[in-house]
Formats: C-alpha cells, sequence, structure tokens
C-alpha cells in the first residue's frame, strides 16, 4: 500500500482538497493515508485556510470512505498514526525538498519507512522491560555534494539502512512493575506514545494509539495505558514473543552468547546458519523451558514453578530485604554452609568419591536446619539469600539440563531478568548443567537476558526490518544513563519527572539519574569462599572480582581521557548549560569506565575502537555536536594559509622525490591529534606551523615500516616497466587541519595529476578533531583557490557546485574529467569498521582499485591486518609509547608505510 521508500513524489497541494485527496487516494489506496497526506502536504504548504477546508471535508462527509468511523482522520496536528500492525504512513516532520512552487516537488517522508513503531512492553508480575527505538537523523547539510556523489555513483536514493549508524538505535529499560507510574512518566516524558520527540508534533497523543505488549500485565494494565496516555495495548503472546525476541538477538548482535564458568565470561559467537534446535530457558517469576527449531517454531515442553518468584518471595520473608537486587547483594556477602547440608557434614568432612560427591557438594539445601536447635533470627540474613539463591539455581539448571537431554538439544540458553548478570547465579547455573550433562551439554547466557519478550513485542509490529539483520548491521552502543548494566541501576532513578517541566534548563532524565550520584558497579562476591576438593558436582562457584578482571589489559581501558570535556564546554559557547553538561557527561563517562575497569566484559568483548567510539557517544548523548570544532577551524586556516607554498616547492620537485616527499608529508601531518595525550601536551610548546616544521625534520627514512619502494614501483613503475595509474582511489582521510590539507589534499592533488579520480572518504559525524565530510568541500574549496587540479577535479566531482553557478570561469570548458569527490562513511569514531560502512561509500568502494588509509584510528587501531583485494597503503604517525612497543617494537612517533599490492 505504501512504498517503503522514504522518498515520494506528490502533487502539489494546488488543487482543491477533494482533487488533491483523491489523487492521493489514487496514489496511496488507502482513504487515512490520503487524509494525511493531503492534510501535510497543505500544512507544509503553510496553508492554514486549506487544512481547515480538509478538515471540514473530514467532518462534513466523512470522506465517502465506506472504511468507517475507524477511518477518519485523527485530530488534527497528530502527524503519526498506529494502527494495528499494517504498515501506516508516517508523515511527521514531512518536508517539500527543493521548490515549493514546483509543479511536482518531492516530498521528504524521513520517518516513512516499513519500521513505525517505537516501543514495545514486556509487563511481567515484577518487571516491566521495555524496547523503544529512537531514530537518529542524517544531520548532513551538504545534500548538494550528495545528489552531486550520488549521481556519479549511479547509487539510488531511499535505502534505509544507508547510514546504519545514523539510522536509529533500539533502547531497553526496565522498570519494576509496582512503580508503573515511573515507567508512564518515563513514556510520556520521551513521547514514546506517540512517536518518540522525534515526532513532528511530539505532544500530541494519538488516541488510536497501538503500543505493543506482552506479559500478564499486558491485560493487567491496559486500562491504567489507556487512561494515562491515551494508548491500547496490543497483546502479544509470551511465549512468541520470547522465541522471537531470543532468535532476533542471537542471530543479529554480536557477542549476544556467552558462557560463564568460575567466574570466567567466554562470549561465543554463534552461526546464525547454525542456531537450531536449542533449549530456551526463561527465568521470570517462573521458569518456561522452550524447544526451539526455527523462527517462529517452538514448542514448550516443560517448566517450573520454582523461579525468581520463589527466590524473591521467600527471601523477602526469610531475610526481610526490600528488593530483589537487594536480596541478590546480600547473597554475595552469604555463606551457604551455614545453611545447607553438606555431603562433608555427612561423610564426617570425607568426599563420596565412589558417587563422584566432594565434601562441599550440597547434598540438602537448607538441611543443616533441621538439625539444629535455631529460630530464623540465628541465621544471617546473607547465608539464606546465598542459601535460597543455590537451590533455586540448582534446581533450574538441572531441570534444563534433563529436558534438553529428553529432546537431544545440546545448547541452553538461559535468559530472564532473575540472572541479572549475577556472577554466582550464571556459575551455579553452568554447574548444574555441566555436573549432570558430564560436561556434555553447556550453558549459556544472554546479555539481554530480560528483554527477550520486550524485544519480540517490538518485532511483532509486522515489517519492522529488523528480521533478517545481519551481525554486522547493529552497532551496540552503551548510552551514559543506560539501565541495563546490572548491578545497583535498576531503572533509571526518574525521581518526580514533572519537575522538569518546571526547569527552565532543560535537564534531562540522564543527568537527573546522574545527579543522584549512582554508583554502576556489577555485583561481585566480597567474602572469600570455601574451596573445592576438586570432584566436581554442587560446589561453590568460585566467582569473585577478580577473577571477572582477567581481560581488563586487553582492553586498555586506561588510555581514554576525561580532558577534552573543557574543550566540549567551550565549543557549547562555555555556558552553565554546556558546563552542566560537560559534568554530567564526565560523571556519566567515569561511571562506565569504572565500570569496565570493575568488569572489562561487562558490555561484552570490547576494543579500544569500540572505547573511543564510546567516548563519541558520550559526548553526543549531552548533546555536544562537535566538541573540537574551534580546534578544528584554527588548524585549518593556519595550514591553508601556508598551502601555497608547499604547492609551490613540490611543484618543483621531480616525480620521485615529489612522491616521497609527499607520504613524508602525510606521515608528519598526521602529528596533529587530540586523542593522543602526548601529542596534545606538545601542542602546548609551539605553534600549529612549529609542531608541523619539527615533525618533517624528523622523518627518516627507513620509518619503522616502509614499503614505500614498492608503492613507489607501483606507481611510477621502473625503466623497464611502465606502469598504469590507478582508476579510482578512496581516501579515507583522518585529522583537520595539517592532516587534510598539508598532508592529505596535496596526495590527492598527485593522484589527480596522474588521471587517478580520488573519492575523500570522511566521518559522517565528528570525532575528536578528525575532519567530516560536512565539511570537506569548504576545505577543497578554500585549497582550490591556489590549485587549478583540485578546482577542476573539485569541479567534476559536483564540490564546487556553487562555484559552477556563480562563477562564469573559462577554464570550466576544459574541465579534467577526472573528478574529486567527497563521500561519508558511515561513522563517527576515530576507528573504522569496514563491515559498517555508508551505502554511498560501498558504491564508491567498487571501482576503487586503490585505498590510502590514514591516521592511528583507521590504519592501526582497525585495519591494519585487514586485506584488500585492491592496492592498499596504510600510513600513521604512532602517538603512543605503549602502542609503539606492543605494534611495531619501536617508539613514540614512529611512522608506518604499509603497502599491500591486489591481493
Ligand atoms: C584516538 C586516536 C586513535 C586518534 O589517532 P588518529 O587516528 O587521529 O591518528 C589516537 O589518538 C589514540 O590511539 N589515542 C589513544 C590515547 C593516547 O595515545 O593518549
Ligand atoms: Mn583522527
Amino acid at each position: 500500500m505504501v512504498d517503503a521508500n522514504s522518498k515520494f513524489t506528490c502533487l502539489v497541494p494546488r488543487t482543491g482538497p477533494v482533487t488533491k485527496f483523491r489523487e492521493c487516494r489514487r496514489q496511496f489506496g488507502g482513504v487515512r493515508e490520503a487524509v494525511w497526506l493531503v492534510l501535510n502536504l497543505y500544512k507544509m504548504a503553510g496553508s492554514f485556510e486549506k487544512e481547515q477546508e480538509v478538515l471540514g471535508i473530514i467532518e462534513e462527509k466523512k470522506l465517502e470512505s465506506g472504511e468507517g468511523d475507524r477511518d477518519m482522520a485523527p485530530a488534527a496536528g497528530n502527524s503519526i498514526h498506529r494502527s494495528g500492525s499494517r504498515p501506516q504512513l508516517d508523515v511527521s516532520k514531512a518536508e517539500i525538498q527543493g521548490n515549493v512552487e514546483e509543479k511536482y516537488p518531492t516530498i521528504l517522508l524521513p520517518n516513512q519507512s516499513d519500521d513505525l513503531s517505537h516501543l514495545a512492553l514486556d509487563i511481567g508480575g515484577s518487571l516491566i522491560k521495555l524496547v523503544y527505538f529512537s531514530r537518529r537523523e542524517n544531520q548532513s547539510a551538504d545534500d548538494k555534494r550528495k545528489k552531486s556523489v550520488k549521481e556519479r555513483l549511479g547509487l539510488s536514493n531511499g535505502n534505509r539502512r544507508s547510514f546504519p549508524i545514523l539510522g536509529g538505535r533500539l533502547h531497553f529499560v526496565k522498570f519494576e512493575t509496582r512503580k508503573i507510574n515511573e515507567c508512564l512518566d518515563f513514556i510520556h516524558s520521551k513521547q514514546l506514545h506517540c512517536g518518540g520527540l522525534e515526532s513532528r508534533y511530539p505532544d500530541v497523543t494519538d488516541q488510536n494509539g497501538i503500543i505493543k505488549a506482552t506479559g500478564g500485565g499486558a491485560y493487567k494494565y491496559a486500562d491504567l495505558f489507556k487512561e494515562r496516555l491515551g494508548v491500547s495495548l496490543d497483546k502479544e503472546d509470551e511465549m512468541d514473543c520470547l522465541v522471537a525476541g531470543a532468535n532476533f538477538l542471537l542471530k543479529a548482535i554480536r557477542h549476544e552468547a556467552f558462557t560463564h564458568m568460575e567466574g570466567q565470561k567466554e562470549f561465543v559467537q554463534i552461526d546464525p546458519n547454525d542456531l537450531f534446535p536449542y533449549l530456551l530457558v526463561n527465568i521470570g517469576s517462573g521458569v518456561s523451558m522452550i524447544k526451539v527449531v526455527g523462527d517462529g517454531k517452538f514448542e514448550r515442553i516443560s517448566g517450573t514453578n520454582v523461579g525468581g518468584g520463589t527466590y524473591w518471595g521467600l527471601g523477602r520473608l526469610l531475610t526481610k530485604c526490600k528488593s530483589f537486587d537487594e536480596l541478590l547483594e546480600l547473597s554475595q556477602k552469604g555463606d551457604n554452609r551455614t545453611m545447607d547440608m553438606l555431603v562433608g557434614d555427612i561423610y564426617g568432612g570425607l568426599d563420596y568419591s565412589k558417587i563422584g560427591l566432594s565434601a562441599s557438594t550440597i547434598a540438602s539445601s537448607f538441611g543443616k536446619t533441621i538439625s539444629e536447635k535455631k529460630e530464623l533470627e540465628d541465621y544471617r540474613p546473607e547465608d539464606i539469600s546465598l542459601s535460597l539463591l543455590r537451590m533455586i539455581s540448582y534446581n533450574i539448571g538441572q531441570i534444563a539440563y534433563l529436558n534438553a537431554l529428553r529432546f537431544r538439544l545440546k545448547r541452553i540458553f538461559f535468559g530472564g531478568f532473575f540472572i541479572r548478570g549475577h556472577a554466582y547465579t550464571m556459575d551455579t547455573i553452568s554447574f548444574a548443567v555441566q555436573f549432570w550433562s558430564n560436561g556434555e551439554a553447556q550453558a549459556m547466557f544472554l546479555r539481554h537476558e530480560g528483554f527477550l519478550g520486550a524485544l519480540g513485542a517490538f518485532m511483532s509490529y509486522e515489517k519492522h526490518g529488523l528480521d533478517d539483520l545481519m551481525v554486522h548491521q547493529l552497532v551496540e552502543r552503551f548510552p551514559m544513563g543506560a539501565p541495563y548494566t546490572g548491578g545497583k541501576i535498576h531503572g533509571p532513578p526518574l525521581g518526580d519527572l514533572n519537575e522538569k517541566a518546571k526547569v527552565s534548563l532543560q535537564i534531562s532524565w540522564m543527568e537527573k539519574f546522574l545527579q543522584k550520584g549512582t554508583e554502576i558497579t556489577a555485583p561481585v562476591p566480597t567474602t572469600p569462599l570455601a574451596g573445592t576438593t576438586g570432584l566436581g558436582g554442587f560446589e561453590v562457584p568460585l566467582s569473585k572480582g577478580s577473577t571477572l578482571r582477567s581481560d581488563a589489559s586487553a582492553l586498555n581501558v586506561g588510555v581514554l581521557h576525561l580532558v577534552p570535556t573543557l574543550e566540549a564546554v567551550a565549543s557549547e559557547g562555555g555556558t552553565d548549560d554546556a558546563q552542566r553538561r560537560g559534568d554530567a557527561f564526565a560523571h556519566a563517562f567515569s561511571a562506565h569506565l569504572a565500570r569496565l575497569m570493575e568488569e572489562p566484559a561487562a558490555y561484552g568483548k570490547l576494543g579500544l575502537a569500540n572505547l573511543l567510539e564510546m567516548r563519541e557517544e558520550c559526548l553526543r548523548e549531552f548533546q555536544f555536536v562537535d566538541a573540537y570544532r574551534s580546534i578544528k577551524q584554527r588548524e585549518n586556516e593556519a595550514s591553508l594559509a601556508v598551502l601555497p607554498d608547499l604547492l609551490v616547492e613540490l611543484d618543483s620537485m621531480d616525480e620521485e622525490t615529489r612522491l616521497l616527499t609527499l607520504i613524508e608529508g602525510v606521515l608528519a601531518a598526521n602529528i596533529f591529534d587530540w586523542g593522543s595525550r602526548a601529542c596534545v601536551d606538545l601542542y602546548h610548546k609551539g605553534t600549529i606551523i612549529e609542531i608541523y616544521r619539527m615533525s618533517r625534520n624528523k622523518m627518516r627514512r627507513p620509518w619503522r615500516v616502509d614499503d614505500f619502494d614498492i608503492f613507489k614501483e607501483r606507481m611510477l613503475g621502473t625503466r623497464d616497466k611502465k606502469m598504469p595509474h590507478h582508476k579510482r582511489a578512496l581516501l579515507f582521510v583522518d585529522n583537520s587541519g595539517a592532516d587534510i590539507v598539508l598532508g592529505m589534499l596535496p596526495l590527492a592533488r598527485e593522484l589527480l595529476r596522474r588521471g587517478t579520480e580520488v573519492v575523500l572518504v570522511a566521518n559522517s559525524l565528528p570525532a575528536l578533531n578528525d575532519v567530516t565530510a560536512m565539511e570537506l568541500p569548504d576545505i577543497v574549496a578554500e585549497a582550490a583557490k591556489h590549485c587549478d587540479i583540485l578546482r577542476r577535479a573539485a569541479e567534476a566531482g559536483g564540490l564546487l557546485v556553487d562555484a559552477m553557478i556563480n562563477t562564469s570561469d573559462s577554464s570550466k570548458q576544459n574541465s579534467s574529467s577526472v573528478p574529486l569527490m567527497v563521500v561519508e562513511n558511515g561513522c563517527g569514531s576515530p576507528c573504522i569498521d569496514l563491515r559498517q560502512v555508508s551505502s554511498e561509500l560501498a558504491a564508491a568502494a567498487k571501482d576503487a582499485d586503490l585505498i590510502i588509509l590514514e591516521g592511528m584510528g583507521r590504519a592501526l587501531h582497525t585495519n591494519l591486518n585487514a586485506r584488500f583485494k585492491c592496492d592498499a597503503l596504510k600510513l600513521a604517525m604512532v602517538k603512543n609509547q605503549r602502542l609503539a612497543e606492543k605494534l611495531i617494537k619501536g617508539n613514540i612517533y614512529d611512522c608506518i608505510c604499509k603497502y599491500e599490492p591486489a591481493s
């Protein structure tokens, strides 16, 4: 019914509303869609009278719809419609593209896609789990450049998955069911019930709005949702949702599953083609065991009433704990030997080796309490909690294994919020599975353990387009306020959200959460645990804080620093608001780092690239759009001022010397890196040009990795062998200022001079002092003022669109056919994962026969070992002593020039 693409060509609203309505209805089929389209066309064209006319017609004639009142347009101004699960037209944020006076202007419907719904819920007995989607708009204003590049690359528009990182985000949040009002406040504050804050009319509740929900609470609280938010809950079957959620996670999320034995977390990458069959054990209040054999193909084969509710219920009665988390935390200080009867208690301290039971094996949970003349008060709540936790976890593990055996299932995935990333719980379950299966079966856990149902409900909106996502298409981020971090964070402590409205300087809920001084720590035991005799069985799990830190060194957590916060605040004008956001950012980011130091695997397997990206994401999350804006501008200006002299110098050289000087120039200019502590210290000691000169003067070959001679041979050939020029080179540029202006642009110019098309590939979003695709055309335009080669190529590549229109330059006729283009990479990070790039870049890469990756982030931290089908040159200066030692057994400021011919 509705084109899934985001662009529609529609008729301009010049004819009358009825004619327009008919035209639109012919085009889109549905009455509702037609009404909305017409209404919004007038709205966008600013025609209030026509808008009113449409509403009048709706009222009077009911539009001869034949589809009943249900299909009448809702109250004016409400741009988002949710109805059932069929795809709908979404005209929020619609814009007429181009001239409104044109006869058939294009209307951009940025929110229109097959993924219409923003929110789904799983309302369980103890917790409400919420999954919502927020779209990040592509904020680039360089539409002309994009259009020109796309035309040149023959790239069709409207691909929703063009820019994966900019596309949108799935968020996971949980609340206690008994605090359902906090959940409703949250939904309201983020306007999730009517399309999110991105919606054109965020405050208007869609009376016909429907939110997918699963779990018992979807029935129990339906009226409350209607009353408070004006939305109906569309109930989805719980088991369907659990399975859909689990399948989605296991197929689409990198390192979703992991094993947990003796405190060691080991991520398991599941092959999506080899996922089925498996046993899904969902531990909520009760426990469901589901045999999953395919997408939507499953059977609930078993379950047990002894589950999370049992632990919490009995625990509350026996310990007087006020919350599940408190009970869980208590267990960490517990010693179950005071409660449980162990094999050793029965056998006088000995193992029962004949049947493989060690002395420390639990023979009978709570068994010791029968033989002693003690009352409840005589036992420590900590011990009770741990004993209870063990009893229930072992029991679940055992029943799960027996069912896996019954149906010959090798893999068992445990989910549900009972687990909460709790090391003891996971170890206990793993012990049980391992013990009973003699090591044949393996328990696996899921990082999004508690959100299976909510995710499944989210997926149940038809045509979300998420079902066929591949692992590399989803990028995981760790927002600062993410309540899903386990440990003490348990839903965002929203407090009185209404306060927010009263505060003139808008404080986000996240900041509020941070102001409360929440500590992000994982639950790790603090008391020493009893050892085992090594006989296996139900031993005491060994999960200790220290054992979780095993991979800390690989994470380089220490290299991230917070100094740029000051720059970030300055970049936003140094206002009080910016200062507060800066403080909040610092607080939040420190908390995340502390959490990672405590438990490096807390967010899955993270490398330095992820951490650097996380930092940029955090800045963005606190609305620091471009923290290095002014630094970049300053450096660009200084470098552009000396560019003409550099070009004259280069032009006076012979080919060979020039090529070497160019490569030296790139390496020397890569010193301007605001991500390196050492370099930032250096900047205090001289001007940009002084540092650049010093860096150049220090360029001595051979570099630590020096393939220049092979590269030169490929470029210039030898006396006996002429080499053809490359057809198209992709230059992955790095930093602003000298790096791009005095390093990469002159190299690009050389390639252009030799007849190679050049595509400058730059970040879509700011990261440190990296130049962005949006900034590049202006820099090129400035440089082109001093260079004919660059000017002609930039014109041919559509970079100097304005110049082409505005000047009557005679040299245009003999424009070089070799274009210089700028393409965005789809990233906002100093590093690049080449599996996740913009469609624009993917298209540009198709005909490339040379790739040049520049800088530490793109050429060393990532891609140093990447092999390409075309020639590849990796250029970087190493600006970190530790990395220099590790990577090239060298020193800080050593250089790398790694050339690999096409493989
Ligand atoms: C963030 C960076 C990868 C940026 O380097 P670039 O890609 O600009 O050459 C680099 O500065 C880095 O690895 N920094 C680590 C921290 C430090 O060396 O102090
Ligand atoms: Mn950089």
